[in-house]
């Protein structure tokens, strides 16, 4: 027997009508007891039909859309083709996004016959085009082409994607974000595409830069490869020996370093009036303590830095004169970056402007979001002594910042281009997906676990990951519940009820971890035959490679475990547990580090000390003084000589490390 239909039921029919009327009101006009609100348009055959009043603020025209549900997407395809939304549904509306929602991890062989398969479509990855204009194309007329020409650009890119069964980035689809672009490649002479290190090729579009060039044949393409820091030199030079041979203009670039001498510099030349003044005073406030405190960090880290970037500008350099195939894998300070900048504008007419001035160089800056864009701006602007104007351009939108006499930056909104990816696990891993709206938690994880070496996870985060012997079918390599599950017990997160660790919660702190480089893992470029992950990667894991404190507490059994030399039956044995101090306690084993890790007498420092350290056991958050306290009755040490918090607090030096936002109106 049919079940009766149920009031409640939500069918796309309902969901239509509720979208463009209000809820319930789609049955009113059902019943024709209700006059909607919109504008009511004529169709060609004569037929009537309604669509919504556009009164979106012009702020949220500008989100970035890179996933849509199912009705949002068909909606705004209806929209953008300008059409009767059920025509569209009968010919031409498609669902692009493919939500996966148990994603797994591809096999070797899998993943080779997938990549095979990205290679072969490559060239249909495109971004969309502006349609042709000239002065007298009206703005309606324009508006009307630019939609189509986004919306044949969408429906290839679903063909391509339902046809082959391919996995692409969450690419940009809202018309706003591509004017945008549009509108920089136009103004620039050089677009320059700033890509994260570890992953390049993920972030960079091929298409884009045949774009700037079809635009005009004088404008130049340059490849930033952001957050080199991330790189050994090796990994560096095999890098660049692929850019080369690809034909691809690239530059190594680090933003972070660029930052922390720039700050290096400032105090330098600041600290001397600062120190003279406090020396005699007696610090009593907590807040200016603490503040003395990071400054002395922070000079240290600064310092630090410069001398690291000396190392290895003299290792790139052969403590010689640079050769050209040394001059290519060093990372450029940011003076070096300016003069880059000029160098590669065309040679084009530098004659005076309207008023007289002599011509800037328009460099325009697109990227991922994350990558490093406000970095990069924000290093560049930190290095000039003179403030700069950052002022928001003619062109709506895009801003663009008058660096020096000689250059303009036009900052272009964070865009998802069109790519192909492996797995959406691939996707959460580079920072692409958030992590903080992740459902399904083990495929990244997993990723996590098969790249970063198990003793280095151990040795990071002070615990010990029990896995499955080999004997027991193990692999040697822990799986993301293991992963999870010792983190989880480590840090006490555990789940309501049961108390089991909480392997959501701690997955989000470890992917977050593996984004933002804490774990570590560099793609190698993709020659024939192919370079070996873990030997490409090898260099990344020793106690070099540990946050400095972490390194100063190394036990030399963790020690020796990093390079390799573990004596398994000790690493596998029952380990002597730890409390940390002032943790809540939430089930036997949590809150608990291992003491293998840190040499005698070390557990304690500040750096045993994870997050909700900082809490006493009511939950309340300890003051700086009383945690200072806390730790050096645990090390033994007078409090004076202890230095707390990192340069994350480090509010002395706002005003270069503020982040220059970009003003969408
Ligand atoms: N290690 C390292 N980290 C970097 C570097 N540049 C940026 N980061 C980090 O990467 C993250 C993202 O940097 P942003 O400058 O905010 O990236 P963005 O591209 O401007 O991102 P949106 O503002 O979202 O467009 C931040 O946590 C930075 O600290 C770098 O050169 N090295």
């Amino acid at each position: 027997m049919p079940l009766p239909k149920s009031k409640n039921s939500v069918g796309l029919g309902n969901s239509l009508m509720n979208d463009r009327f209000g809820k319930g009101k789609g049955a009113d006009l059902r019943r024709g007891n209700f006059q909607p609100e919109g504008i009511q348009r004529k169709g060609q055959g004569g037929e009537t039909y309604i669509t919504n009043h556009k009164k979106d603020a012009s702020y949220m025209k500008m989100r970035s859309v890179t996933e849509q549900a199912a009705l949002d997407e068909f909606l705004s395809t209806a929209e953008l083709a300008g059409t009767d939304f059920t025509a569209e549904k009968i010919n031409n509306v498609r669902i692009i996004h493919k939500d996966q929602k148990n994603p797994y991890l591809l096999s070797a062989a899998e993943e080779r016959a997938t990549v095979r398969k990205h290679k072969e479509n490559r060239e249909r990855l495109t971004v969309p085009r502006r349609p042709q204009w000239d002065e007298k194309t009206t703005p309606q007329q324009l508006d009307v082409r630019e939609k189509e020409s986004l919306l044949q650009w969408r429906r290839g890119l679903a063909e391509l994607q339902e046809n082959n069964d391919l996995l692409m980035t969450p690419f940009e689809r809202n018309l706003e974000v591509w004017r945008q672009l549009w509108r920089v490649i136009e103004r620039s002479d050089l677009v320059v595409q700033i890509v994260d290190a570890r992953n390049p090729l993920l972030f960079r579009s091929e298409d884009l830069e045949t774009y700037v060039t079809e635009v005009d044949q004088k404008k130049k393409n340059l490849l930033l490869v952001n957050k080199a820091d991330m790189m050994t030199l090796e990994q560096r030079q095999l890098w660049a020996d692929y850019f080369v041979q690809a034909g691809i203009n690239f530059r190594f670039f680090s933003a972070e370093l660029a930052k922390e001498i720039n700050e290096a510099r400032d105090l330098e030349e600041g600290s001397e009036s600062d120190y003279s003044e406090d020396d005699s005073d007696e610090i009593d406030d907590e807040d200016a303590l603490a503040q003395e405190a990071q400054k002395i960090n922070l000079q240290e880290e600064a310092e630090e830095a410069e001398q690291w970037v000396d190392e290895e500008t003299v290792a790139a350099q052969g403590e010689s004169v640079s050769s050209p195939d040394e001059e290519r894998i060093r990372i450029l300070s940011t003076d070096e970056l300016e003069s880059l900048f000029i160098e590669h504008a065309p040679d084009i007419d530098t004659g005076p402007g309207p008023d007289g001035t002599p011509r800037k160089v328009q460099i325009g800056l697109v990227g991922y979001p994350n990558v490093g864009k406000s970095s990069t701006i924000n290093a560049l602007i930190g290095a000039k002594k003179v403030s700069v104007s950052a002022t928001p351009g003619k062109t709506k939108h895009f801003q663009t910042i008058h660096l020096s006499e000689r250059v303009v930056l036009c900052d272009c909104p964070g865009l998802v281009f069109p790519n192909f990816a492996t797995t959406k696990a691939e996707l959460v891993c580079s920072g692409v997906l958030p992590i903080d709206q992740l459902r399904e938690f083990t495929g990244p994880t997993g990723l996590v676990a098969q790249r970063i070496p198990k003793p280095f996870l151990e040795v990071i985060y002070g615990m010990k990951i029990p896995i499955r012997p080999l004997e027991e079918g193990g692999t040697g390599i822990p799986t993301a519940e293991e992963i999870l599950r010792a983190y989880g017990a480590a840090r006490g997160f555990s789940t309501q009820g049961q108390g089991q660790p909480d392997e959501s919660r701690a997955a989000r702190y470890v992917l977050k971890d593996y984004v933002k480089g804490k774990l570590l893992f560099c793609h190698p470029p993709p020659t024939d035959p192919p370079v070996d992950a873990k030997h490409f990667n090898r260099e990344l894991y020793d106690a070099a490679h540990l946050p400095a404190k972490r390194r100063a507490h190394l036990s030399p059994l963790a020690a020796s475990s990093l390079a390799g030399t573990e004596d398994a039956s000790l690493m596998d044995g029952d380990l002597d547990m730890v409390p940390l101090p002032g943790a809540p306690v939430q089930g036997e084993k949590s809150n608990r580090l291992d003491k293998t890790f840190f040499g005698p007498g070390q557990g304690m420092a500040n750096v045993s000390l994870p997050f909700h350290a900082k809490y006493s056991e009511q939950g309340k958050q300890l003051s700086g003084r009383k945690l200072k306290a806390m730790v050096a009755m645990e090390k033994d040490v007078d409090p004076s000589e202890l230095r707390m918090g990192g340069k994350k607090h480090f509010k002395g030096n706002k005003k270069r490390g503020k982040k220059v936002r970009t003003e969408y109106e």
